[in-house]
């Protein structure tokens, strides 16, 4: 065989949809086809069923041969290995068996040999848009042969009141059957509300997010339970909304993002879809194709279902008018004042050792020096510090954010920056209007122990899409001098550096080569 040399589209990740073909186009394998390359990634198929089907009407369902289903996987896996798999319609008890008993054996001893984790989206198709049933008629599906093996299960009402064995009627019925549901199959669960109609909100279309465990994901977001709620967008074009949404979340997975990021980008990729949907037949028609999200208005509000504190919305920080430009996060009150006197205009101090004995001296002065020499002085972790000596600006940290008084920042018109990982923590530092969002950690980094993983210029750029204009946006970790010029080609408005400046032999001249490296490197490589 010729040794071919890798393409760009070589790079792209593969993600695999088991799922049923439907004829008509709009839903199965053919929606997650479109999604899935739709996101960039190299879709492959392992068909479970045909369906003679249209926007109106299921008139036949054959599912494949157990031999054609085996050798589907089998075939794929020896040249086409997943990042990603997203599961829908399996026709039969016998398929679920199989598949579960191949997903247990089978892909595991391909991910140990080759050292790769698969994400695993099943999406429980149990019914058609059109209200026929595509899973056989007389006995329920049971899914508990998939326990342990998903990464994420997405019913909607109807079948998540079926895999519980309960009709759900409101709110707390629907999230305490998802909890059930994630116990029961020990996965996390997006227990859909679409389906609803406008019966628990007219405006909004609202999920439920369970999280037991999600991989590189900040402790604080585990063990939690989110309310994802957006526009309700006036369409019957809903045909194959449930397909679109798991092979987006699959594909997203398989770009990277952990789970909370996938579950997100992929409900703005959905509305977003249902906004430009389109009629074809006489039924409910298909979503459009649109692309990576970039509207932020398309993405979902996030709030906790959880007791304990929450966070507040439409307090409003203090806006900061002028660029930050390079920002020294620093913990010594010496250097903060050499770098003051070369010239930096905001600066950090983050003092992490809590029991140092002259912490509040040392904040105290640092917020003199800040007036001194005109600078934007921000104190890392000691809000209330901070407000009692009138400090410029806090910097908080996502678990910071619950223990932190919020309103009486903003109240003492204080500036507040707030640390960010994902998308998802993107979202919740923006519900609270802050000052500035920093987004990290870029590179790897020896700073700090970091629970999430190096996001990358990918990821950031992603990041700026989305956000730029709307906050003043911060990159940090890992960035010197020789990176400088790949992050400013993101568009991120401004860079926070630790090492590059505390290791430096001579700080107050690295900081001008630095930062004037900052300002004349291009947007536009
Ligand atoms: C500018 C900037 N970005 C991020 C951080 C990190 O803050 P946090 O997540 O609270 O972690 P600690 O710094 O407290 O360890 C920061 N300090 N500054
Ligand atoms: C505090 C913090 N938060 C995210 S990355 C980071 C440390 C960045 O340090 P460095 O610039 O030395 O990599
Ligand atoms: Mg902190």
């Amino acid at each position: 065989m010729a040794n071919l040399e890798p393409t760009s589209s070589a790079l792209k990740p593969v993600v695999w949809s088991i799922a049923g073909s439907d004829s008509g186009g709009g839903a199965g394998i053919q929606a997650d086809l479109a999604t899935m390359n739709d996101l960039a990634c190299h879709a492959c198929t392992v068909i479970t069923t045909l369906t003679a089907q249209s926007s109106v009407a299921v008139n036949l369902v054959e599912p494949v041969s157990d031999e054609m289903l085996l050798a589907q996987l089998d075939t794929l896996l020896q040249d086409l290995p997943p990042k990603a798999i997203k599961i829908g319609l399996l026709a039969n008890q016998r398929q679920i068996d199989l598949l579960s008993r191949w997903l247990a054996l089978d892909l595991p001893d391909h991910n140990k040999r080759n050292g790769t984790e698969v994400a695993v989206i099943l999406d429980p198709v149990m019914i058609a848009s059109c209200g026929d049933r595509l899973d056989g008629d007389d006995t329920r599906l049971d899914f508990t042969p998939f326990k342990g093996l998903l990464t994420l299960i997405t019913p909607n009402a109807l079948e998540l009141g079926e895999l519980v064995g309960q009709t759900l009627t409101d709110m707390s019925q629907y999230h305490q059957a998802a909890k059930d549901l994630s116990l029961s199959l020990d996965t996390n669960v997006l227990a859909k509300g679409g389906d609803k109609g406008p019966a628990w909100r007219s405006d909004l279309a609202q999920d439920i997010f369970v999280c037991t465990r999600a991989a590189a994901c900040s402790e604080i977001h585990q063990q939690a339970s989110f309310l994802l709620s957006s526009q309700r967008i006036a369409s019957n074009n809903n045909h194959g909304t449930g397909c679109t949404l798991s092979s987006a979340i699959a594909s997203v997975m398989a770009s990277g993002f952990v789970l909370h990021d996938a579950i997100v980008v992929a409900k703005a990729y959905v509305s977003a879809g249902i906004k430009h949907s389109y009629r074809v037949g006489d039924g409910p028609g298909p979503l459009a194709r649109t692309g990576w999200p970039k509207e932020l208005s398309a993405f979902p509000k996030i709030s906790s279902l959880d007791d304990g504190p929450s966070l507040p919305r439409g307090i409003k920080f203090k806006a900061i008018d002028e660029r930050l430009g390079l920002y020294p996060v620093v913990s010594e009150l010496s250097l903060l004042e050499t770098l003051l006197r070369a010239g930096a205009k905001t600066i950090q101090l983050r003092i992490k050792d809590e029991n140092d004995p002259h912490l509040e001296d040392k904040i105290a002065q640092a917020i003199v020096l800040g007036r001194d020499y005109q600078a934007k002085v921000f104190i890392n972790d000691y809000w209330e510090l901070a407000l009692k000596h009138n400090a410029y600006g806090v910097h908080l940290g996502q678990e910071d954010l619950y223990d932190a008084d919020l309103k009486r920042i903003a109240d003492a018109q204080m500036a507040l920056g707030i640390s960010s990982h994902s998308y998802f923590e993107l979202l919740l530092a923006s519900q609270i209007t802050p000052s500035y969002i920093a987004l990290g950690h870029i590179f790897p980094t020896t700073t700090k122990e970091m629970p999430s993983a190096p996001q990358g210029l990918m990821k950031l750029q992603h990041y700026v899409d989305l956000f730029k204009g709307h906050y003043p946006l911060v990159a940090i970790g890992g960035i010197n001098a020789s990176r400088i010029p790949k992050v400013k080609t993101t568009g991120v408005d401004d860079i926070a550096v630790v090492r590059a400046l505390s290791e430096s032999e001579q700080p107050g001249a690295t900081y001008r080569a630095l930062s004037s490296a900052w300002e004349q490197a291009n947007v536009v490589e």
